[in-house]
């Protein structure tokens, strides 16, 4: 089937390695498929260990040149990245569509989000002060600088095929660092059509690098960027357990890590909310990108005493929201990413019903079956269920009821995640309250959204290490030299 994007040379089948587009060694390839109909869009290049340790090698020859320039330079440079991103956003959003599966609007919005890290880490980059510290001894002056940390390793995960790799790669170009990408398994067209515009904007060769790759590959070109002694910093966004094994294979060479991992944010709807106001946000938060974010309401919380009508207003709600291929008009929900997110959706509503929840809304798939999943809606779920203990990356809104502020935290963080939290309540003394006792990085109160490029998005717990965006995100691609000078 002809893919329909007004410039055609943005769809890339073949890896970017040093400013050249590479096939794989033995020429592997593998399928990319659309979620929504099941068919191959194209076939990509499977690389593998050899190819990563090409693009390493060719993103350390390219560091010290990349650093060399000035940040004022290397932010014209990123801007004009991001003014091909903004020409290009339609063809962008369509293949972010066609490859992962979310409404055409989304992934519009994905695009406007993404490119937005870009423009604002080249500003940012011009930022990376060091400081002047009063010495405590008279013949010294002792001052720090920033220096980029060197080449880095970003793993990226399919539910955000561009605005995660941006999250990373901007900050990382910016503070003069130099990157090899290894874009997940189901979306590497979004990825590879970034790699083209970087190309025109004049990234040089070797500073953003692409290695796609199939799931028989992802394990040796995982530990081939975890062991390389080149490169000094990783960061990821996925599920905790992978983000724990790359842990444990960066531990040899001492890599700093960021980690964005799992979440299971908890959704508190006290008795003096805008309830109307609150199931804005449950649609937002929890059904955005088909449930499929990690920042997604996982688990609901409603005061006992509007439980009832908070649960009929978001019934009525959920009831009209369309499910369908994401370049339908007026589609709000597209399929799930393959079989086992499916999978994982049926097996948390079956344990649920189980355990004695019910099925408001929803709760099967969807006529048009494939990976067509209803917007559900559980009540009577109860913190035993494993949809309280897990995340369960799919459109299932279980309500939990609780009685007082203090149950309510405790609910909200018996959870070894804690990355974002939401809460809808009035009371000034609630909100302050709460927003400080609950566990988690962000705290989103009286809205569903919560990401933004200017705000450090990251968790606590087992939800990870570090912060992406902000002042903070680049931070990250930096190291602090200090420097003491005698004799003066
Ligand atoms: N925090 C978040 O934003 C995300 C959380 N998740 C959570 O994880 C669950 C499973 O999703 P899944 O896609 O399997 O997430 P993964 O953690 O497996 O995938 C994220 C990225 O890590 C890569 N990866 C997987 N295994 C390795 C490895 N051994 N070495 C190096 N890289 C690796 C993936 O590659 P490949 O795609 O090729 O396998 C992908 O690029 C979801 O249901 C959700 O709960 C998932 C995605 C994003
Ligand atoms: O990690 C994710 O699931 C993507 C982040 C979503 C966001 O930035 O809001």
């Amino acid at each position: 089937m002809p893919i329909p994007l007004h410039e055609k040379s943005l769809l890339r089948n073949q890896g970017y390695i040093n400013g050249q587009w590479q096939d794989a060694d033995e020429q592997r390839v593998y399928p990319v498929i659309n979620p929504a109909t099941g068919q191959t869009i194209t076939m990509v290049a499977d690389m593998g260990a050899s190819e990563t340790k090409t693009a390493i090698k060719a993103a350390d020859q390219a560091w010290p040149a990349w650093r060399s320039l000035t940040a004022k330079d290397r932010a014209a440079i990123l801007k004009r990245w991001f003014e091909r991103i903004k020409i290009h956003a339609e063809d962008l959003a369509r293949l972010i569509t066609l490859e992962q599966g979310k409404p055409l609007a989304e992934a519009k919005g994905e695009v406007g989000y993404g490119a937005s890290f870009i423009e604002w880490f080249a500003e940012e980059g011009k930022r990376a002060y060091g400081s002047v510290i009063p010495s405590p001894l008279a013949d010294r002056m002792l001052l720090t600088i920033k220096q980029p940390i060197g080449v880095c390793a970003a793993i990226t995960p399919w539910n955000f095929p561009l605005a995660m790799i941006t999250r990373k790669v901007a900050p990382a170009l910016a503070a003069g660092c130099t990157v090899v990408c290894k874009p997940a398994e189901a979306t590497p067209l979004t990825a590879l059509a970034l790699a083209v515009l970087a190309d025109q904007a004049d990234i040089p060769p070797g500073v953003f690098n692409i290695v796609p790759c199939d799931a028989s590959h992802v394990p040796e070109v995982g530990q081939t960027l975890c062991e390389s002694p080149v490169i000094r910093k990783l960061s990821f966004t996925g599920s905790t357990a992978v983000g724990r094994r790359l842990m444990q294979q960066s531990a040899p060479t001492i890599k700093k890590l960021s980690l964005e991992l799992g979440g299971n944010a908890p959704f508190i709807v006290f008795d003096d909310a805008d309830l109307d106001a609150a199931v804005e946000g449950v649609l937002a938060s929890k059904y955005r990108n088909a449930g499929q974010t990690c920042v997604c309401a996982n688990r609901i919380y409603v005061q006992d005493t509007v439980y009832q009508v908070f649960a009929e207003k978001l019934a009525a709600r959920v009831q009209e929201m369309t499910v369908g291929i994401g370049t339908e008009p007026g589609v709000m929900i597209g399929p799930l990413i393959n079989s086992a997110a499916l999978n994982k959706v049926q097996a948390h509503i079956a344990d649920a019903l189980a355990g004695g929840a019910k099925v408001l809304v929803g709760g099967t798939l969807h006529q048009l079956g494939g990976l067509f999943f209803k917007p559900t809606i559980l009540t009577d779920v109860s913190q035993s269920m494993r949809i309280a203990r897990e995340e369960t990356f799919g459109p299932i809104a279980p309500l939990f009821r609780f009685h007082t502020e203090e149950e309510v935290i405790t609910m909200a963080n018996a959870s070894e995640f804690g990355l974002a939290a939401y809460f809808y309540a009035r009371d000034i003394g609630r909100v302050l309250r709460v927003a400080s006792a609950i566990e988690a990085g962000m705290v989103c109160v009286n809205s569903g959204l919560l990401s933004n490029e200017v705000a450090p998005f990251g968790g606590v717990k087992q939800s990870g290490i570090g912060r992406e965006g902000a002042r903070e995100g680049l931070e990250e691609y930096l190291e602090i030299k200090y420097v003491t000078l005698a004799g003066l």
